[in-house]
């Protein structure tokens, strides 16, 4: 069969942030049980940044499989695993403190190597390469769940607008030393590995990220990383908004509920469509 385009954005827009954490940690339990049932364990990466805040809806989840969990991080500063600016710490504050994952599967950057960043990218690869390469034939990881951010510059894990990066098509994690804001040193997970997964979310809330989710949804030609992260069939890509980021784009909101497969989402995309031309048509025969 021919290769099928991507599946349309499926994006859920919530009037207040603290219900945007609650429908997300319902979706990633929704997730971890069909990982779980399909492959018999879940994978899930997640991005610095705010992100992470918006995940401690997960404490108190029931029902969880916390066993089966691996978890892997997008993007890390190369900064020891106590710092503010690390990834694993911010989630540990979130909610990985609070939930019986086994610590051997957290997979976290080797703090040891800090100062060789080559090494440092080459570490955390190697626990991919020896994680999937077991279960995975194919030329990059198969997460069952991407978590990303959206930065202001249209920045996703630590891959930046213009920067040689993005173009990365050997490595699945790579480093770099120029990250313009932030700490400038830090290891990512690449764009094909972004792409190359069940179910990409990105999650993004307030005010200031108004004007970039508009460009993403609204002008995916301008080929922002945030733009480029569309999983390939079977794979699924999702925006979870609060009222404040979802302020400026026109791409019409879903009803939230779990979404299974390519069909659906186009099914629900075009529902929503439909929905959002007969309002306008009704707001314009006012
Ligand atoms: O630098 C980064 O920024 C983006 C967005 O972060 P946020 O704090 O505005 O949510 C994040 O997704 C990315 O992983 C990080 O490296």
């Amino acid at each position: 069969m021919p290769p099928q385009p991507p599946a349309p954005p499926v994006f859920y827009s919530f009037p207040k942030v603290d219900v945007l954490q609650d429908s997300l940690a319902n979706f990633v339990v929704k997730a971890q049980r069909d990982a779980v049932e399909k492959r018999g364990k879940f994978t899930i990466a997640l991005s610095r940044g705010t992100l992470a805040a918006n995940l401690k809806g997960l404490v108190g989840q029931e029902n969880v499989q916390w066993d089966k969990w691996e978890v892997f991080f997008c993007d890390e500063a190369a900064v020891p695993l106590d710092s503010e600016d690390s990834n694993y710490h911010s989630n540990i504050l979130s909610f990985l403190s609070d939930v019986p994952i086994p610590a051997g599967q957290i997979h976290t950057i080797d703090a040891n190597l800090l100062d060789d960043l080559e090494e440092l990218a080459d570490q955390y690869e190697k626990q991919l390469i020896d994680h999937f390469a077991k279960s995975n034939a194919a030329r990059y990881p198969t997460f069952d769940l991407m978590l990303l951010g959206i930065g202001p510059d249209g920045e996703t894990a630590s891959l930046f607008p213009g920067h040689e990066l993005l173009s990365e098509r050997d490595a699945w994690v790579a480093y770099l030393d120029d990250a313009p804001r932030g700490p400038k040193r830090r290891i990512t997970m690449t764009l094909p590995v972004l792409t190359h997964c069940y179910r990409a979310v990105f999650v993004v809330s307030g005010n200031e990220k108004a004007e970039m989710l508009h460009a993403i949804l609204d002008r995916p030609e301008e080929g922002l990383p945030c733009s480029r992260v569309r999983p390939a069939s079977p794979g699924l890509v999702f925006f979870f908004a609060d009222s404040e980021a979802a302020g400026l784009t026109k791409y019409p909101p879903t009803a939230f509920r779990w979404i299974d497969n390519e069909k659906e989402a186009e099914e629900a995309v075009a529902a929503a469509k439909r929905r959002a031309a007969r309002r306008a048509a009704e707001e314009g025969g006012e």
